[in-house]
């Protein structure tokens, strides 16, 4: 509250900024959009023409609408209702990487809303050229296009954040109520090993990994009960020929259980939300592969508008808010030092300039 006496407009706990920016991956929301969007997704990518049409026929087995949209609209809900909470809310905008609503779109309102200094969240909570570069290449490229007097920050990768892990071991604690002393698989986006070679900071290697590796400690240790865990991938796309992060998630099912281990719990802490990953690759496939093999499972739920998840995101903000009143610039292109930003020191596409 402001304080009469001297007339002081009320400080704004997230001050110096005005607003919030929610980057997140996009998705098609009817079977029109589903072709345009994975095109838009593999552009220059080398992901090969029939892997394309698979991935389609996924979206079209849920009528060609992804999830992602309306959990990121949830999200958004929940982060408006979390600031309330805290005397601090203010405006949200929206804007994907691959679909409608574009970030240039969110850009052009965040403008001509007059707003000055942004904070960007997104919707990856781990390091990785994919999860975390190329957003703000992409928000970096927009901004670069409107030629406008914004500042555009971002929060660090949250995945080891206290929120993050505690609503993760809640998820998986409920699982294995449901299914006590079973074997648990953690299981993440796979991608280029590669990529995850060159994920982390200048001088480090191997980012992606160790980070997702560090979590699954943690909500393991936290959770209890599991009889073991280990970590698994799954939607591996690309070329054949191209190595990438294994194993994937049914190849393990069926080592499993040549081992004799049938009860699971499949806990997908790479992804914030239900994502066509989580509902189609784990809860369809991998399904699939158990019922085939007579094993059982269950499926942790993903963290999406759980509070200690969205409390996380915005004590974020608020400690990113205190680094900036005494910090005045710290542009997206920063390769270290601010925000997390060392998320991945190389870029992986030739076609996107360098930014460090
Ligand atoms: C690390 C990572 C995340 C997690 C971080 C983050 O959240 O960003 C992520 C998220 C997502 N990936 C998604 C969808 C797709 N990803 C693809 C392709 C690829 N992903 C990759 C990596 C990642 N992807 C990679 C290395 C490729 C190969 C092509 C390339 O190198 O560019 C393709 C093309 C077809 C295919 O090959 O599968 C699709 C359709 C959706 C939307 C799902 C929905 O609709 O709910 C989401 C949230
Ligand atoms: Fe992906």
């Amino acid at each position: 509250m402001s304080n009469p006496s001297n007339g002081a407009a009320p400080t704004h706990p997230l001050a110096p900024y005005d607003a919030l920016l929610l980057v997140s991956f996009g998705g098609p929301e009817g079977p029109d959009e589903v072709i345009d969007f994975l095109e838009i997704v593999t552009k220059g990518s080398g992901v090969p023409r029939e892997r394309l049409e698979h991935v389609g026929e996924h979206y079209f087995r849920f009528g060609g609408r992804s999830p992602i949209n309306d959990q990121n609209r949830a999200l958004i809900a929940a982060l408006h209702s979390e600031l309330a909470d805290r005397g601090a809310d203010m405006p949200i905008y929206w804007g994907n990487r691959n679909w409608h609503p574009f970030i240039t779109q969110a850009l052009e309102e965040i403008v001509t809303a007059g707003h000055h200094r942004v904070l960007m969240l997104t919707t990856s909570a781990y390091p990785s050229y994919s999860g975390c570069r190329s957003y703000r290449e992409d928000v970096q490229e927009a901004l670069d296009e409107l030629d406008a007097p914004l500042v555009i920050d971002r929060i660090g990768n949250y995945g080891l954040d206290d929120g993050f892990v505690t609503a993760n071991a809640q998820a998986l604690q409920a699982a294995l109520g449901e299914l006590p002393g079973a074997h648990v698989l953690f299981v993440t986006h796979s991608i280029p090993t590669a990529m995850d070679e060159a994920s982390g900071p200048v001088g480090e290697s191997g980012a992606y990994v160790r980070r997702h590796l560090d979590v699954a400690g943690r909500v393991a240790t936290v959770a209890g009960g599991a009889s073991g865990h280990e970590l698994v991938f799954c939607s591996r796309s690309g070329r054949p020929e191209t190595p990438w992060l294994e194993p994937d998630v049914n190849d393990r099912l069926a080592e499993l259980h040549e081992k004799g281990i049938d009860r699971v719990v499949i806990a997908p802490i790479g992804f914030v939300s239900d994502h066509m990953e989580v509902i189609y690759d784990l809860d369809t496939e991998a399904r699939q592969t158990c019922d085939e093999l007579g094993m059982t499972m269950v499926r942790a739920a993903t963290v999406g508008t759980m509070q200690p998840f969205v409390a996380a995101l915005i004590d974020r903000a608020m400690s990113r808010a205190d680094q900036a009143r005494v910090q005045p610039g710290c542009p997206l292109q920063t390769p270290e030092g601010c925000g997390g930003h060392g998320c991945c020191a190389n870029s992986r596409a030739p076609l996107t300039p360098a930014l460090d």
